[in-house]
């Protein structure tokens, strides 16, 4: 038991377990409560001396003792999650092979390719109801990382449990190892997956498929996360098996509802209403195109004609302004090209466009530059910046660079988090416009209603109940997202409302419960010992 990461209580096994379970000796005398344990624990995690060295204490914590991790990270979530999550987990993802230690979650790799059933097989728990899985193609806006990608499954699923309350032993992380194109990476020394290019075509969508088919063998009730796959194959994976089993892209879905959010609630500080709004993108992947296509339907929803909607949403990629005349589009970018002159750079676009919001998600640090925010700050009285790609080293711009080339106007809101900045006496609050706001919810919503599907209108749903929770007080200080510190109230109010959706759509094979938010509420984790007497 004490061996075992799930059941070990370390020194709050009492002096009855003690006795009864042949631990007397193997512990230091004193019991302590979890409380007690906790006081020991949080000056340790503290005093190591960067992030990821507290990132590796975590780790080490979690690979003990699963109960008393979940009760720090969830007693000090905002002190945890810039370490557990963006930006920390980027360098830990980085650095995988130097400070792994214990495995966690699944390979499965190209060389399983007739056996991933076996593969499956050997994970230890049968009730698996969350997975993430990614292929490490795209990690946040690191680029190729190959297997060392696990930290993200890693990570998004901490969050889970951490901010929804979803049951630890219902979530697997799984890494998908086909190689990877990051030579510096392959050939160095610590680094643990293939040491093959990757592996694309065919061979690669048959690996997936089987995976896909095996998943959901061994576990008919799960909800597949697809996390940091390039572009090509999330948008691909994503259209073959949205309307075949429960899966959503979080990089693609997620960011959306969370953008989307913010926009309704930047809509009540700059005065200009959703529906009315244009919007600039910098990127046009995953991130892009998602906060597009949901953008579109809330528009659509709220009277704007569909061709109207598009013409209010435009592209910037790395070859210029997204325009009709452009031959060198992919199919999800055609529907955004719009008739307009080709534009080389994203300031020339400002200039013409003069859109209500600028949105990065290009994975590209400092494009939003001190002249594209000033162009902002000249067509807008209140700008709305949001800098969203990850990590904080890959944002558009900083918070402080947002206020200060905009006279403190800007709305600003980023992936990753930005301490508070002081401006001219003014001190604002930046918004963390990220997916965690989203994907803990919908997951536990989803798993309640042990829904068949994981649709848009969740996300829209989710976008409207996370909006609903800024309040007036988050708005003075320019924060348009609710504080960190009540993600555990948003994501039980998106898990209702997802839940909801599911039994109204014919999509929940659970019974349907007296009440829903009372059923979400009961589903919830809670990191807490059990007695061991019996
Ligand atoms: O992981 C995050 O912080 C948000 C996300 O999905 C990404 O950047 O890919
Ligand atoms: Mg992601």
């Amino acid at each position: 038991m004490l061996n075992d990461p799930e059941l070990n209580k370390g020194t709050a096994f009492t002096e009855a377990e003690r006795t009864a379970l042949g631990l007397r000796g193997l512990l230091p005398p004193r019991v302590m409560t979890q409380d007690e344990q906790l006081e020991r624990i949080l000056p340790g995690v503290r005093s190591r001396p960067t992030p990821l060295d507290q990132y590796s204490y975590l780790v080490g914590l979690h690979d003990r003792n699963v109960t008393l991790f979940y009760r720090l990270v969830m007693d000090h979530l905002e002190e945890m999650m810039p370490i557990l999550y963006t930006p920390t987990v980027g360098q830990a993802c980085q650095e995988f092979g130097r400070i792994f230690r214990r495995s966690r979650g699944l390979f499965v790799t190209a060389d399983d390719a007739g056996r991933v059933r076996d593969v499956l097989a050997n994970w230890p728990h049968n009730d698996v109801r969350m997975i993430v899985v990614t292929d490490g193609e795209r990690i946040l806006g690191l680029g190729d990382l190959g297997a060392n990608g696990m930290g993200i499954p890693i990570g998004k699923l901490t969050l889970y449990t951490a901010c929804a309350g979803v049951d630890p032993r219902q979530c697997l992380p799984i890494t998908i190892d086909v190689g990877t194109d990051n030579t510096q990476l392959r050939e160095s020394s610590s680094y643990m997956g293939l040491r093959q290019p990757r592996l694309r075509g065919p061979a690669y969508d048959a690996l997936l498929d089987e995976f896909v088919e095996a998943l959901q063998e061994r576990f008919p009730q799960v909800c597949l996360q697809f996390e940091d796959f390039g572009n090509h194959n999330a948008f691909t994976l994503l259209e073959k098996w949205r309307d075949r089993i429960c899966t959503f892209n979080d990089d693609i879905q997620g960011t959306a509802s969370v953008t989307l959010a913010g926009l309704y609630s930047a809509a009540r500080i700059s005065g200009t209403a959703f529906k009315d709004m244009r919007l600039l993108f910098l990127g046009a992947g995953e991130a892009g195109i998602g906060i597009g296509d949901l953008v579109v339907s809330a528009m659509v929803e709220e009277g704007v004609p569909l061709e109207e909607a598009r013409a209010r949403c435009w592209f910037v990629d790395s070859k210029g302004l997204v325009v009709k005349s452009r031959t060198d589009l992919a199919s999800h970018k055609q529907p955004y090209a719009h008739d307009h002159p080709p534009m080389a750079t994203l300031l020339e676009a400002v200039e013409s466009l003069k859109p209500h919001a600028i949105i990065g998600v290009s994975g590209t640090p400092g494009t939003f530059t001190a002249p594209v925010l000033a162009a902002m700050a000249r067509h807008n009285a209140r700008p709305i910046v949001m800098a969203l790609s990850n990590p904080t080293s890959k944002a558009e711009c900083t918070a402080r660079e947002a206020y200060a080339s905009t006279d403190g106007r800007a709305i600003f809101a980023s992936g990753s988090p930005f301490a508070p900045v002081t401006h001219k006496g003014r001190t604002h609050v930046p918004g963390q416009g990220n997916n965690a706001y989203i994907f803990p919810g919908v997951g536990l919503g989803v798993i309640v209603a042990d829904a068949s599907r994981v649709t848009d209108e969740m996300f829209a749903a989710a976008a409207r109940t996370l909006a609903n929770m800024v309040t007036e007080d988050d708005l003075a200080m320019g924060r348009i997202f609710p504080s960190l510190s009540r993600i555990r109230d948003v994501s039980r109010a998106i898990a209702t409302e997802v839940a909801w959706i599911a039994y109204n759509r014919g999509l929940a094979r659970a019974p349907k419960p007296e009440s829903m938010d009372d059923a979400v509420a009961a589903a919830m984790y809670e990191p807490v010992y059990p007695s061991f007497l019996n």
